[in-house]
């Protein structure tokens, strides 16, 4: 280690208790420096009585980026501020809507934040600053969620200037009775978007069509609102808010805040002695195990550490291993260590949240819930057990770890799968990588045909509104088929038509499958409609806020999964049967034997069977199931390579299945370097001759109906998306394939067969051909 930080030092103690022999768990280590801060002026606009309120919380003087882009909202520009975590981006939108109320005490205003959580944090950061400052008594803000009683709602709506919420209840409770919220929008002034980058794919083409019909209904109530769009880790900040409001935005990124050094390394858990997994392949130590040794030990060594991990289940598994260690190698710990995660009661969220920014607790493993925007600063070190998925995620996570003027450690723990190999092998990957786009695809006609029903409801659509949506074709089809009628020049709603709640804005699209355990009646959760065969099966264990469950019968004509409370010592995984069919070629492209095309495409899948797995990895055995076929219309990126041009790269016919199935596992692994998505978002098929093409053939496909803009992502971004496949795969240490390089965790095929050599082949092949990349 060449240069001695705070974080470096914090490793090297914890590296020194490894084993001599074991080769060393770090792959990288990268230093960020401290920057000093750069401080504006206090803009002449901002009313004197906001800037003594902030003064008495400690801020002085702003720093250049919050006036930036303060300045700009007052101006009456969409403004998109992109800056670091814990960079003051709340100050940029506080300053214009505080003097706002001032100068007009009938103004209104609307937060929206992706999480309940982050918006009381939000809510209860204004509320600090104003109690007890008469001249803002008025503003009453407050939160407006599906949590919110009906009286408070009511009284929200007639006398709270500032309502803090999100867009699930923008969608069902302010969009369609805009009638009794009429005074509330024609007085709004700004529109807060606060984590934007958290709109991608489903979600945030929904939460787009939400926030286009709300400024819609506020603009015929007279009102104009600004719209202030914050996140610290989003690409294309301007183009990112204005795909979200359809209008244009200007950014603010220049970070003017000051920051203490930070460290990053990067980590990979060594193999475990004697372990197996599918095909004999040897295994890794788990992320969640090695995270929570590092938790162990960085609270031995006094560090206040956040511990990111991926499941619910998982946060409490860490905290116990954490504190089990602790228990052995320094009793007097084990208390200052706890779960923290979504589900938890508020007050017990707020109460966790108090003893980590006191320093009472040293150690907390969390889930995500804890990523978004929630004021926790002074942390030592973040442990990052699992690539989150996206950059974006990852260096949100990093950003809890600093203080101001002193040093801070990041450890990202790799798991055993492709990215997570690839990004500690590519360290650049990860660390130069500019944040992905947020992908969104709102013009996509299943999420656009259902809101224009409801913008239809709010009020009557006008020709120029079709026009701005792009969505003649659509409206003449919801039109034609009886949804919509035109009159004059505007299209109403059939009469007796209630779309709102058909939408599920964060769930795929279609019907909910309510998750029920038997026992107590009590409802667990629900899953999408299009999952339920993969997920709460018949026999399938279903986890949840750390309890399990197996499901007894899945009603998918009812929508009810019916289970009942067991923790069996085994998890299981479907077999599937898939057929792709292509409908339409969007665009392709042809480089000799190889063709590229991004394709509309109907997937048939059926789920035949379940595995079950014991603890250990071994197969136990495999379950029939009689379920019914599901079709699902999408987009996908697909090649094709003629097969002479695969037998001359060494790959002979018989070889072509396992070859091309393993390339299409690890082009669907990696798929999220390129596309703002994980695995589970997106599927794939494989045939050495499919009936489409005649050809070897390779899909990756959107798991959502009329696609989310992964595969449009993967087709423009093919060269890099395949030649880093190839990568992954050619430097994966494993013989024969392991889950680092071409096995797929939800294979309806029980990865079988699999061929990485020839893959390699393949990838390399497709590579060369395609002569973008050079
Ligand atoms: N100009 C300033 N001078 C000193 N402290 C400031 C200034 N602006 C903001 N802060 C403080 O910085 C901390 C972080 O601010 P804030 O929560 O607004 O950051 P953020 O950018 O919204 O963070 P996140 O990325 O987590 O959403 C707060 O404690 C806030 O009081």
């Amino acid at each position: 280690m060449e240069q001695t930080t705070y974080g470096t030092e914090l490793l090297g103690r914890t590296l020194a208790g490894e084993h001599p022999d074991t080769e060393s768990p770090l792959t990288h280590l990268a230093v960020i420096p401290t920057q000093t801060a750069r401080f504006g002026r206090w803009p002449d606009w901002v009313d004197p009585r906001v800037r003594e309120a902030l003064n008495d919380h400690g801020i002085n003087e702003p720093w250049q980026h919050q006036v930036q882009a303060a300045d700009h909202a007052v101006a009456g520009r969409h403004v998109s501020i992109c800056t670091g975590t814990a960079s003051g981006k709340s100050l940029a939108y506080q300053l214009p809507i505080l003097t706002t109320f001032l100068e007009d005490p009938n103004a209104t205003a609307l937060y929206l934040s992706p999480t309940k959580a982050l918006g009381t944090d939000q809510l209860r950061a204004v509320s600090r600053l104003i109690t007890g400052r008469k001249d803002f008594s008025h503003l009453q803000p407050c939160m407006y969620d599906g949590d919110t009683e009906q009286e408070l709602r009511q009284w929200a709506r007639l006398h709270s200037r500032w309502i803090f919420t999100n867009p699930d209840m923008v969608h069902i409770g302010i969009n369609p009775a805009h009638a009794r919220w009429r005074q509330f929008l024609a007085r709004l002034r700004y529109i807060v978007v606060d984590e934007c980058h958290h709109y991608r794919g489903v979600f945030g083409s929904h939460t787009a069509l939400v926030l286009q019909r709300l400024l819609r209904l506020a603009r015929r109530y007279g009102a104009d609102p600004v719209v202030i769009g914050a996140s610290a880790t989003v690409a294309n900040p301007e183009q990112a808010l204005s795909r979200l409001i359809g209008e244009p935005a200007v950014a603010v990124t220049e970070d003017a805040s000051p920051h203490g050094e930070r460290t990053v390394a990067l980590w990979e858990p060594g193999f475990v002695d004697n372990s197996h997994g599918d095909q004999g392949t040897p295994l890794r130590r788990p992320a969640g195990a090695e995270a929570a040794r590092l938790l162990a030990d960085f609270v031995i060594e006094g560090a206040r550490t956040l511990c990111f991990v991926r499941s619910r289940r998982g946060t409490e598994v860490t905290a116990l291993r954490a504190q089990q260690l602790l228990a052995d190698a320094a009793p007097a710990l084990v208390d200052r260590v706890a779960a923290y995660r979504a589900g938890y009661l508020a007050d017990d969220r707020r109460r966790l949240e108090k003893a980590l920014a006191d320093g009472d607790l040293l150690g907390v493993a969390t889930t995500n819930a804890l990523e978004l925007g929630i004021d926790i600063s002074g942390l030592d070190a973040v442990i990052v057990a699992g690539y989150p998925g996206t950059v974006a995620s990852f260096w949100q996570q990093a950003g809890r770890a600093g203080r101001r003027g002193a040093g801070s450690l990041v450890v990202l723990v790799a798991r055993d799968d492709p990215l997570d190999t690839y990004l500690v092998h590519h360290p650049a990957a990860l660390l130069d990588r500019p944040v992905e786009a947020t992908v969104t695809d709102p013009a996509n006609p299943y999420i656009l045909g259902p809101h224009l029903l409801c913008a239809a409801t709010e009020a009557p659509l006008t020709g120029a509104e079709v026009t701005a949506w792009d969505a003649t074709e659509l409206v003449d089809q919801l039109t034609a088929d009886g949804l919509l009628r035109r009159r004059k020049a505007a299209w109403y709603p059939a009469p007796g038509l209630d779309p709102h709640a058909d939408i599920d804005i964060r769930g795929g699209i279609g019907g909910q499958i309510l998750i029920v355990d038997t026992t107590t009646s009590r409802l667990l959760g629900t899953v999408d409609g299009g999952r339920a065969t993969r997920t709460v099966h018949p026999g399938a264990v279903y986890l949840h806020q750390g309890e399990s469950f197996v499901v007894d019968e899945l009603d998918l004509h009812d929508g009810l999964a019916l289970t009942h409370p067991e923790e069996p010592d085994w998890t299981t995984s479907v077999r599937e049967d898939s057929e792709v069919e292509i409908l339409r070629t969007v665009r392709s492209e042809t480089f000799g034997p190889l063709t590229i095309a991004l394709a509309e495409v109907r997937v048939t899948d059926q789920v035949v069977a379940y595995l079950r797995k014991a603890l250990s990895g071994e197969i136990l055995d495999s379950v029939p199931l009689d379920l019914p076929e599901e079709v699902l219309e999408t987009k996908a990126v697909m090649y094709t390579v003629e097969p002479e041009a695969l037998v001359s790269a060494g790959v002979p016919v018989d070889k072509f299945p396992g070859a091309l199935h393993a390339a299409e596992h690890a082009a669907i692994g990696m798929l999220g370097l390129v596309a703002t998505c994980d695995r589970w978002d997106i599927g794939g098929l494989s045939s050495n001759l499919h009936s489409g093409t005649g050809l070897p053939t390779v899909f990756v496909y959107d798991g959502y109906p009329g696609g989310a803009g992964f595969a449009e992502r993967g087709y423009d971004a093919f060269p890099t998306w395949i030649r880093a496949t190839g990568e992954a795969v050619s430097a994966c240490g494993c013989p024969f394939g392991c889950p680092s390089c071409i096995q797929s965790p939800k294979c309806g095929n029980g990865n079988e067969p699999l061929d990485k050599a020839h893959a390699i082949r393949v990838l390399d092949l497709v590579q060369r051909l395609d002569p973008r990349d050079r």
